[in-house]
């Protein structure tokens, strides 16, 4: 067996509880063995872990990857006019590398700031599969359906192929799932969902979608099917256990009970809510009523970065304003959400530092002017931390980024050709 030691540091245990212990690893297995004080000294390969906490890597449990060629691009406008007029034109650009250079770009962001997993819905997404496989990160992926706009034939079409990436990307590595991805509920129609939805079940895969984000997708459900979204997503076989729903920012009563009853997940995202000014999450409520939620930057166009510390403090923060109760979504709730929560959420390993865990995990510095004193690590990733705290970055017990040099990707490389291609793609946009 060759084993990976992360030594002298404080860890940080699934119950938030921080004990000074090292973490052995078994490398081959990616799988951590142990969790003790000086158990981690004669390993085959060590990890500093001295002045710093040892954490779950974080779990990001909703993006679009290669949105990272659009950070920027078009900002300071409200969800619709930004996808119909900015976004959606730009997409239709992008061409099969540009979207690997683009996820390239993500993954750098992500081993840079600490996430290990991701949720991904895009487009060409055996090639963000190959991004993954390359980066030595664990994702699920998913082609995003939308049929709005499209003709029959077209829409079908754009089904099926979210439904073979599901069924063919999954068998890539075994750090690559898939999910059935429809892009809202109001973008699917509802033949299109009921269809989709069913062969996903057949397939054994989850679906991952976007619900209730802003009031303007809810209140047509609400007009003209006179049921909540929720409900009706429910009725098209939505909302099994395993499903995950981006944002759900607008639920009632009864739609936060559905998704604690049925077992489905919800994702906050609260960045890209403020700067998409689509609204406040009800994360308490969701916490509270026993629904699992994780945590999304969404992506790099409406957030502006991936870092998912900024997610850890927002989720803290906006919580709080939301219920209007300064002790609501504590630091550890936040913590829990960016690793256990997600990692549970989109059906992926990892978010513990337990024995038989998968040794997704992360080495943050405390030795940083802005985290002193250490009166409480937990705090400290959830208010103070950003992702550049991070010193070393572990994936399925492989070592992705070493005292902040990623190994997997060429990071000058990978930068070039991302801005040489966002570049490219805009100017196409723009001449379109
Ligand atoms: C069809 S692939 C996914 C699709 O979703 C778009 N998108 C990015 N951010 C959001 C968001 O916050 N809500 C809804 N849709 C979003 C992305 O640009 C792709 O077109
Ligand atoms: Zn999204």
């Amino acid at each position: 067996m060759s084993t990976l030691g992360i030594t002298d540091g404080l860890v940080l245990r699934p119950d938030m509880r921080v004990e000074r212990a090292d973490v052995l690893v078994d490398r081959e297995a990616g799988e951590i063995l142990d969790v003790r004080p000086e158990i981690g000294r004669s390993a085959d390969e060590r990890l500093d872990a001295s002045d710093a906490l040892v954490a779950p890597g974080l779990v990001n449990a909703h993006t679009h990857a290669a949105m990272t060629l659009l950070r920027g691009y078009a900002d300071d406008k409200p969800l619709e006019s930004w996808l119909r007029e900015d976004v959606w034109p730009a997409e239709a650009e992008l061409t099969p590398d540009d979207i690997a250079a683009g996820t390239r770009l993500a993954a750098l962001e992500m081993i840079r700031s600490g996430t290990t997993a991701f949720a991904d819905m895009y487009f060409s997404e055996p090639r963000v599969a190959d991004v993954v496989v390359e980066s030595g990160l664990r994702a699920r992926l998913g082609h995003g359906v939308v049929t709005v706009g499209k003709d029959e034939e077209a829409a079908w079409a754009d089904v099926e192929e979210s439904l073979t990436v599901a069924d063919e990307v999954r068998g890539v590595s075994d750090r690559v799932e898939t999910a059935f991805t429809p892009h809202s509920l109001t973008t699917v129609g509802e033949e299109y969902l009921r269809e989709g939805v069913a062969r996903a079940r057949e397939l054994g895969v989850p679906v991952h979608v976007h619900a209730n984000e802003t009031r303007h997708e809810v209140d047509p459900v609400v007009e003209e099917r006179g049921v909540r979204p929720l409900e009706y997503a429910r009725e098209v076989g939505l909302l099994e256990p395993g499903d995950f729903l981006a944002h759900c920012v607008h639920l009632d009563a009864t739609e936060i009970d559905l998704l604690a009853e049925t077992g489905a997940s919800a994702v906050h995202c609260p960045a890209s809510n403020m700067k998409l000014a689509s609204g406040m999450a009800p994360v308490q409520r969701l916490l509270d009523a026993g629904v699992r939620v994780g945590l999304g930057t969404d992506g790099a166009a409406s957030n502006n970065d991936l870092d998912l510390f900024g997610e850890l403090r927002d989720a803290a923060m906006v919580g709080k304003l939301a219920a209007g109760d300064a002790s609501a979504v504590a630091a550890g709730d936040a913590v829990r959400m960016a690793t256990a929560g997600s990692a549970d959420a989109i059906g992926l390993p990892g978010g513990r530092i337990e024995p038989g865990a998968a040794a997704d995990c992360i080495v943050v510095g405390l030795d940083a002017a802005h985290l002193t004193p250490v009166h409480d690590p937990v705090s400290h990733l959830a208010y103070a931390a950003t992702g550049s705290d991070v010193r070393h970055t572990v994936c399925d017990g492989r070592v992705l980024m070493r005292d902040r040099e990623v190994l997997a990707l060429d990071a000058p490389s990978v930068r070039a050709e991302a801005e040489e291609r966002a570049a490219a793609l805009v100017e196409r946009a723009e001449t379109a």
